[in-house]
């Protein structure tokens, strides 16, 4: 199969879809791999890496995109990708259709084989595609949400892990999956004082069980959030209903309670967000205020961290691209329950039906 690997474009997003050693593992297998130019340097990987793994340089999107039979990329394909994509090409990325009725129709129109990393499950129901990434979310949201707590970026003039004599901030968590263990970790480390909140029981005995005593769990229902958002510095967003636009867990009349300065991180943006007043923003513009709260809603935060985030990222998508380019999409899809579910929209139609309630399409 003809592989391409075009480079990322949305607004600091330095990751990319394939290292070298996956490439190296495609050539062996007989694939041809096409890498726009530059598209690994950002990452630590350069031209010549490529080139040395067996992969053809291209010098523009275009072409990557031309001779590609399946692409494979990190981010939703942004506006000026649609023309892009041909029919009956296969584009295994992110997509996170829930938030973008324009990308949902634009992709329904190129009648692409849409697979989506963030539905692809394992045997027990997992998303082995996007852990990687939330577990790099989810630590960043607290290196993120300590730094706009500082006064200079309009925070509340907090540290989060206090000093002797003084107390610590404290961090309120909506959804102990893995965003949301991930930053309790990190928060707990700082010294700050942790709840968790979930709405299911299995997933809060677990933060219980494997929390330090600076993180206390509460269930998830709208009298514990309305209480604790009063009372809390730091907000993390990390619920999830897979494929379907994320609940809004904190309205707009509740941002009038918190305390002036106090910081919102809308890790769920990706998914449409879990706060009300949640709109995706970038890197190069990462807050925005409402009511003396500051919103942080990165929609590719893992994209800072590239280093870190493309070995994440590609350790566990690799296989599967391998698997489709071996088997041809349909037998890949049908040998494997799990990356069955990756398959949003096929030639046209939406599969993934999670995709048509949240447009009311029904
Ligand atoms: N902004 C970004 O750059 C990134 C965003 N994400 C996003 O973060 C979100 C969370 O991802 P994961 O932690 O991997 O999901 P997950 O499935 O591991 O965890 C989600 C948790 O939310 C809980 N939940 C559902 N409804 C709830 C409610 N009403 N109240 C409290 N908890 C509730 C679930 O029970 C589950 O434990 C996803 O939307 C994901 O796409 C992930 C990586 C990067
Ligand atoms: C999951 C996701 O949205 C990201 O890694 O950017
Ligand atoms: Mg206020």
């Amino acid at each position: 199969m003809k592989v391409g690997i075009p480079k990322e474009i949305k607004n600091n997003e330095n990751r990319v879809g394939m290292t070298p050693g996956g490439v190296y593992e495609l050539v062996k297998n007989n694939h041809e791999v096409f890498i726009q130019t530059t598209a690994g340097d950002n990452s630590g990987f350069s031209d010549e890496a490529y080139v040395n793994a067996g992969a053809t340089i291209l010098n523009t999107i275009e072409e990557v995109y031309q001779v590609a039979e399946m692409i494979v990329k990190v981010k939703e394909p942004i506006e000026k990708e649609y023309d892009l994509i041909k029919k009956d090409q296969i584009v295994f990325t992110y997509f996170h259709f829930a938030s973008s009725e324009a990308l949902t129709k634009a992709m329904i129109k190129s009648k692409a084989i849409c697979i989506a990393y963030e539905t692809v499950e394992d045997k027990d129901g997992g998303l082995p595609l996007l852990t990687p990434m939330s577990e790099v979310a989810g630590r960043m949201s607290i290196q993120q949400g300590a730094k706009y707590l500082e006064k200079p970026v309009k925070g509340r003039g907090l540290l989060l892990g206090g000093v002797p004599g003084v107390s610590p901030g404290k961090v309120l968590i909506l959804g102990a999956g893995i965003v949301g263990m991930q930053a309790a970790k990190m928060a707990s480390g700082l010294g700050a004082q942790v709840t968790i909140l979930d709405i299911d029981m299995k997933r809060l005995r677990y933060a219980n069980d494997v929390l330090p005593n600076n993180c206390v769990t509460e269930f998830s229902n709208e009298y514990n959030i309305r209480t604790n958002v009063k009372t809390h510095d730091l907000i993390i967003g990390g619920v999830l209903l897979k494929g379907k636009k994320a609940p809004n867990l904190i309205t707009r009349d509740m941002l009038k309670t918190m305390k002036p300065g106090a910081v919102i991180v809308d890790v769920a943006v990706d998914q449409g967000g879990c706060v009300e007043t949640t709109k995706p923003t970038t890197h190069e513009d990462p807050i925005y205020i409402i009511d003396d709260v500051v919103h942080y809603s990165v929609a590719n935060m893992p994209g800072a961290v590239p280093y870190t985030s493309t070995l994440a990222l590609t350790n566990v998508t690799t296989s599967y691209a391998l698997k489709i380019a071996n088997m041809g999409w349909e037998k890949a899809l049908a040998s494997d329950e799990g990356l069955k579910k990756g398959l949003n929209i096929s030639k046209g139609e939406v599969i993934y039906k999670e995709i048509i309630e949240t447009f009311d399409w029904v």
